[in-house]
């Protein structure tokens, strides 16, 4: 059967017509339930056996029918439903339940599985010495026996897809294995997996026992070898690779790697390796898994699961697609393959264009920055984008990861300022519930020298602006003050706005010279962002005083012009120390803002 890409063949339970196909049986609802924590309801293990159905599985062990009734009622509801679905490529997957070799156990099995289109039992028993002496309490002759006795059982019951796994097999005798294995064949099992329960194998020696089990198992060429690797030492992909390499065309896995203890083979790895390296490596191996369903399967198992995927998994964590320094961004942006093996798109993780996955931070250069910023609509130049960067690099410095929302704050602190009058060089405020908020600032003035000024106030903002007044001395009232953005996390950026407009005697003595030029009384805005909003808040400040300060000295040259056309006369202006002379405005006039 063909679909796009898939080649799956026909199913035959201990044959597979292609050479190279690999099955997948993905056992999530069986060896991942059994991760500590990860226990499912029936309807999300049926949610997962339908999605794993989409995604292509080829066999779903959908449970432990014996362990509950519950998870008797899952397996058999999804044996009912999922195993009787077909799917888009006419397939219609195997379910299988688990079972020790009791016979109470094989029957509970096979009763959840039958009335699926294609019902398979897997039955196991352990069969390495220290398996066998103290868990067991069984001979190997005995363990035979019970292995064999299980296979006819469940072959009398009318069971045909017999799965066989002699447990511990990595650690077992090669040669009890060719025996145990030769035995349950001729009883009439069809595939034999063979587990690495305790993740013990190197993936030379776990394909080297793939080898010789076929090599040497009686009537091995008749059924198919699969492999169940788990995670304990991080090689259970690996091993399962070996393993297919070396002729096993079953691969057991869970989604997200979930199992007993440090879990299992990880499907999404072990698939999407088969897919990118198969052809050229893997002697043309592939499988009937579709991709594209990879992402919202991982996602679906996470959730109902709460196994949380670490953020750089590979293939499905959050951070398996996002590119966070300077040169993979700049090699991103110029052509995706240079630092990505697959695109997320193929595996179902939707992204959008503009980002393609380029996460702002300390590691990030200006070619990032900038293209962000294009996104967001800003064109800069050099200059200008050399500054944003400096300003960017020390807010990464402090805060992990940039958003988009930072960026804005940054651009808008940095663009929408006037020309710089008074500079703000630094700030520190004492503040608390042991005494009154002081400021300390240090500003340049026009004349290019660094002053210091104090404050003392009723916050610590108000103490930065007294602080700020104490070397500016233009009278100012604030009308307005605003914290109107605030980006996510502890580490985030402040973003202030300030309305202030001209008070005290600068306002009264002003009055005529504004009435008689028609002017309204101004109000001027301010805006700035830190990581600290003090800082911020004065930043927003000495902005919006910059700019009542520029308007003043234009208002001067035009004022005393306007002055000779009054009657009243009366041009007070205010004189500033930074040399400016400034007219003021009248209080009870209509406001405007700049
Ligand atoms: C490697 C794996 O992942 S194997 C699958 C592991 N998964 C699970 O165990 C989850 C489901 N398990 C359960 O719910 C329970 O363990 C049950 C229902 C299966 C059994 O519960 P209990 O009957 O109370 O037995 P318990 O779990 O305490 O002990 C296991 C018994 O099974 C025996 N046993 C273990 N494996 C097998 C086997 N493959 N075939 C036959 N007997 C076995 C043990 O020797 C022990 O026997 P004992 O009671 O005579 O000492
Ligand atoms: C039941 C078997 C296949 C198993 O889970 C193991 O050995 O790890």
């Amino acid at each position: 059967m063909r679909v796009g890409e898939i080649r799956r063949p026909e199913y035959v339970p201990n044959r597979i017509d292609d050479p190279n196909y690999v099955r997948i049986f993905d056992t999530t609802l069986r060896d991942g339930e059994q991760s500590p924590g990860a226990t499912l309801t029936s309807k999300e293990k049926l949610d997962i056996a339908r999605q794993l159905a989409k995604l292509g599985v080829d066999i779903i062990e959908a449970g432990f029918p014996v362990a509950s009734p519950d998870d008797f009622e899952a397996v058999r509801t999804i044996a009912m439903e999922v195993g009787n679905d077909v799917q888009p490529d006419g397939y219609v997957p195997v379910i299988c339940g688990l079972s020790r070799t009791k016979f109470q156990d094989l029957e509970r099995a096979w009763d959840a599985v039958r009335h699926a289109k294609r019902p398979r039992v897997h039955t196991f028993i352990a069969t390495s010495e220290i398996h066998m002496k103290y868990k067991l309490r069984m001979s190997e002759d005995e363990v035979v026996e019970n292995a064999v006795a299980a296979v006819k059982h469940l072959r009398s019951l009318g069971c045909n897809d017999i799965e066989f796994s002699p447990e511990d097999a990595g650690r077992s005798n090669p040669k009890f294995l060719y025996r145990i294995l030769g035995e349950v064949i001729k009883a009439g099992a069809t595939t034999l997996n063979i587990p690495d329960t305790t993740g013990w194998c190197l993936p030379h020696e776990f394909g080297e026992l793939i080898a010789s089990i076929r090599k040497n198992t009686p009537g091995a060429e008749n059924v198919i070898i699969s492999t169940h690797c788990q995670n304990d030492l991080g090689l259970a992909t690996a091993n399962s690779l070996a393993g297919a390499q070396a002729g096993a065309r079953q691969v057991e896995c869970t989604i997200n790697g979930i199992g007993e203890r440090a879990g299992n083979a990880s499907l999404e790895e072990v698939v999407m390796a088969i897919k990118l390296r198969g052809n050229e490596v893997m002697k043309g191996l592939h499988t009937g898994i579709r991709p594209v369903h990879i992402y919202p399967t991982s996602k679906m198992v996470s959730d109902y699961s709460g196994m949380i995927v670490q953020p750089h998994k590979a293939i499905v964590g959050a951070n398996a697609f996002a590119h966070e320094s300077g040169i993979h961004q700049d090699g991103m942006l110029k052509n995706r393959e240079t630092y990505e093996i697959m695109s997320p798109e193929s595996i179902g993780l939707p992204r959008q264009e503009q980002d393609r996955g380029i996460v702002l931070g300390k590691h990030s250069g200006r070619n990032a920055l900038n293209s962000r910023l294009r996104s967001l609509g800003y064109e800069l130049s050099q200059t200008e984008l050399d500054d944003v960067f400096k300003r960017f690099k020390s807010l990464a410095d402090k805060k992990k990861g940039i958003s988009d929302e930072d960026i804005l704050a940054l651009m808008s602190d940095e663009l929408h300022q006037p020309k710089v009058i008074w500079e703000l060089l630094d700030l520190q405020v004492v503040c608390g519930t042991m005494g009154m908020p002081t400021a300390t600032v240090q500003m340049k003035g026009p004349d290019g020298i660094a002053r210091i000024g104090v404050g003392v106030g009723t916050g610590p903002v108000d103490a930065a602006y007294k602080a700020v007044d104490s070397l500016v001395r233009v009278e100012a009232e604030l009308s307005d003050y605003s914290v109107s953005s605030v980006t996510q996390g502890i580490e985030a950026l402040a973003h202030t706005r300030v309305m202030i407009r001209p008070s005290g005697k600068m306002s009264d003595a002003g009055y005529s010279e504004h009435a008689a030029l028609g002017t309204v009384q101004r109000q001027f805005s301010g805006s700035g962002a830190n990581e600290d909003i003090v800082v911020a808040s004065a930043r927003a400040y000495v902005s919006a005083l910059n700019k009542m300060i520029g308007w003043m000295s234009v208002a001067q040259k035009v004022a005393p012009r306007a002055a000779r056309a009054t009657a009243s006369g009366g041009a007070a202006l205010a004189s500033v120390d930074n040399g400016s002379s400034a007219p003021s405005a009248g209080k009870d006039l209509a406001t405007s803002s700049m």
